[in-house]
């Protein structure tokens, strides 16, 4: 190994039950020299490369460095992997601060590379650079901190040849005066001749590794181009005759998964200069893109505005038709009585002259009181949609009313008959169709007491005889809102968190970002924590906006100890970041993770009780929904903001409880899907 700087020896790897991308591939790399690796598209050399910088496990063999730390490398991978919302100046800095340079250091090689590889102004951003010029930028920072080991993937694709002819003078220069070891990938076959070797790669094999000259002469012809077809040749030929005489070609070893080691351990799992570096960047980022941290400070409290100004409350201006026979063929509205009151006999006092009017009355504080002359019109506009109901009194309903109250017990069949009011109702919405009902109901008692205290009689006795007393948690007119909002606020908490931190870490994913600083070191660790941070912020913000809409703009309950509701939707963001954090290791793909998250939500908002208290689901749904994620915590807050709970009732500490389990569950399975990948 003293000489040489990578040796791959026994190299297989494959891509799940693809077929294999490198089998039995060995490659010596001395140090010091250029070793151009070559081969048609799609033959592993990416593969073989990300092998070796640590990005991939091979399945079978070994890759040996002679390097012992990440920072010791330059990798320029094959995407141009660079933060498209930084200037070329903040790139260098970053990555200059996760090797440890100093700033002086960083600016006098930035300048040095910047002339040799003709960088554009540094203080342009990324997005505004052409592909060639931000490839450039790509391979300036590979060479930024003059690593002992560059591996570059295809560095000089769409650079026009005197550029090309000038990097590869500078490459070979490094190599041989600083005795920097360079592999470098290129579909420019007759590029390579500068190389010290040329490994020739063919379907995940290494067909040759000589010097070019060594290469031409052993394959009898003058270039590189016709070498490589001679070799492919001969192995094509070579299979052939294998296959004729029945001789397997290769026999996949039988391995488990990540049997092979990454060539280099992890640096030290923590380094604060890096973390302050990706810290850094990160806040850069958010401030740079304005829209996006506005949409999403500002839209959790725009979602529990809508909550509260709609959610909720008690339909109003609900049409609804009555027809009153006391009133047609006498006069054909309350306002033509002639006069308001009359003595009743029965009663032995002065009451309203019209009780089917009395009752509109109360009637149309609550509804839309319409009234109609025909009955079969009006349950026509109700078959129209035109109104909710239709409700018909008869035409002697104030003689049998006043009997009922005076006879009570001896009251005759044709009193009862004629004093019961007659409802036909859309019964099609839930919620409006009841809402009605008690309206009609309530509007009847209001009648009726409004008749006894005509009379001198106590409003109670016009009352059912039921005392509901002061509410023991809530209000005796209890609103619906506030028995979802413990569901609605968790839910969001959660799909928030969820959210941004899927779509953080995907972003660096997506364009092959995240590969490349952690090849340049940066520990997951390191991202995790300084993800955390500005997501903390974010969340803190958030939930205020949140919180002051909810509780102090509205009036949502808030009984139980704020420090506790604050730490519960705290815990409960936890859940939603190490839940964002599972989906991108377990989807990789930015489309499905917005599926899966949205399924989550809906589904949270079905089983959680915001839309319907889940004592009304069947009980075996009753049993398992409750270990769903964010069940339990959204009835532990309901009990501390509603009841008043404390962290010692079972309700409350459930919540926390199973918020730590579905951290640990979802931190846990990342983990094992994290290392599982890297082995694919
Ligand atoms: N993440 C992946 N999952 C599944 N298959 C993959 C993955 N990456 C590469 N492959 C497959 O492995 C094979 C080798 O790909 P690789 O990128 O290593 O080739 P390459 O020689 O670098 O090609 P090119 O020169 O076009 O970049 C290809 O068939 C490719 O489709």
């Amino acid at each position: 190994m003293d000489d040489n700087m990578i040796e791959v020896r026994g190299a297989y790897k494959r891509y799940g039950k693809q077929p294999p991308v490198l089998r039995d591939l060995n490659m010596t790399v001395k140090k010091g020299t250029i070793y151009g690796l070559l081969g048609p598209s799609g033959c592993g050399k990416t593969t073989l490369l990300s092998c070796i910088v640590g990005k991939r496990h091979l399945d079978c063999g070994y890759v040996k460095l002679g390097i012992t730390k990440r920072k010791h490398f330059g990798y320029m991978p094959q995407d141009i992997a660079l933060f498209q919302e930084f200037t070329i100046s903040e790139i260098f800095t970053f990555y200059g601060s996760l090797y440890g340079m100093t700033p002086g250091r960083v600016t006098k090689r930035a300048d040095e590379i910047s002339l040799m590889l003709e960088i554009p102004n540094r203080t342009r951003y990324i997005h505004s650079l052409s592909g060639g010029q931000q490839r450039r930028v790509s391979l300036a920072v590979a060479l930024l901190h003059g690593p002992p080991l560059l591996i570059l993937d295809e560095p000089t694709v769409g650079m026009d040849p005197i550029l090309c002819n000038t990097i590869w003078e500078y490459l070979v220069k490094l190599a041989h005066d600083q005795r920097i070891t360079i592999v470098i990938t290129t579909h420019y076959i007759e590029e390579a001749r500068q190389s010290n070797t040329i490994g020739l790669m063919r379907r995940g094999q290494l067909l040759s590794e000589e010097s070019p000259k060594q290469l031409m002469e052993s394959q009898n012809c003058n270039n590189l181009e016709t070498a490589f077809l001679e070799l492919s040749k001969k192995q094509h030929d070579l299979h052939k005759l294998e296959k004729q005489k029945g001789i397997r070609y290769t026999e996949y070893p039988t391995l488990t998964r990540n049997s092979s080691p990454l060539p280099l351990e992890s640096d030290e799992w923590f380094s604060f200069p890096r973390f302050l570096a990706q810290l850094t960047k990160n806040i850069k980022w958010t401030q740079r893109n304005i829209g996006i941290l506005l949409f999403i400070l500002l839209l959790p409290s725009l979602q529990s505005y809508f909550f509260c100004a709609s959610f909720g409350r008690d339909p109003a201006h609900l049409p609804f038709a009555v027809v009153s026979d006391e009133l047609n063929g006498f006069v054909k509205s309350c306002d033509e009585l002639p006069y308001n009151e009359t003595y009743s006999p029965l009663l032995e006092c002065n009451v309203p002259k019209s009780f089917s009017c009395q009752f509109m009355k109360q009637l149309g504080r609550k509804l839309d009181v319409i009234l109609y002359e025909n009955l079969d019109v009006a349950k026509n506009d109700a078959k129209k949609n035109a109104v909710w109901g239709v409700l018909h009194v008869s035409k002697n309903f104030t003689s049998s009313i006043e009997e009922r109250i005076s006879e009570g017990i001896s009251t005759t069949e044709v009193a009862i008959d004629q004093s019961a009011i007659s409802v036909w109702m859309d019964m099609s919405n839930f919620i409006i169709a009841n809402i009605i009902r008690r309206n009609i109901a309530k509007s009847l008692i209001d009648f009726l007491q409004d008749v006894m205290e005509a009379c001198g009689i106590p409003r109670k006795v016009g009352d059912i005889p039921i005392s509901f007393n002061e509410a023991l948690y809530g209000s005796n007119e209890p609103v619906y809102r506030h028995s979802s909002a413990a569901g609605f606020i968790c839910a969001f908490v959660f799909y928030f968190t969820m959210t941004f931190t899927s779509g953080a870490i995907m972003m660096e994913k997506m364009y092959g970002l995240l590969d490349r600083i952690m090849v340049a070191g940066l520990t997951k660790a390191e991202i995790v924590c300084a993800h955390l941070i500005v997501q903390f912020v974010l969340m803190t913000a958030q939930t205020s906006l949140m919180l002051l809409v909810l509780y102090r703009f509205y009036d949502n309950p808030l009984h139980g100890d704020f420090g506790l509701t604050v730490s519960l939707l705290y815990i409960i963001a936890i859940v939603g970041i190490a839940f964002g954090y599972f989906l991108t290791e377990l989807l990789n793909e930015e489309r499905l993770i917005s599926y899966a998250g949205i399924g989550m939500v809906m589904t949270m908002f079905l089983i959680n009780g915001t839309v319907w208290p889940m004592e009304g689901a069947h009980d075996l749904m009753k049993v398992w929904t409750r270990a769903f994620p964010i069940v339990a915590a959204a009835e532990s807050y309901n009990s501390i903001t509603s009841r008043g709970y404390d962290i010692t009732h079972q309700d409350v500490y459930m919540g926390f409880v199973s918020c730590l389990a579905w951290t640990t569950f979802f931190s846990l399975t990342t983990y094992w899907i994290t290392r599982r990948n890297k082995g694919s």
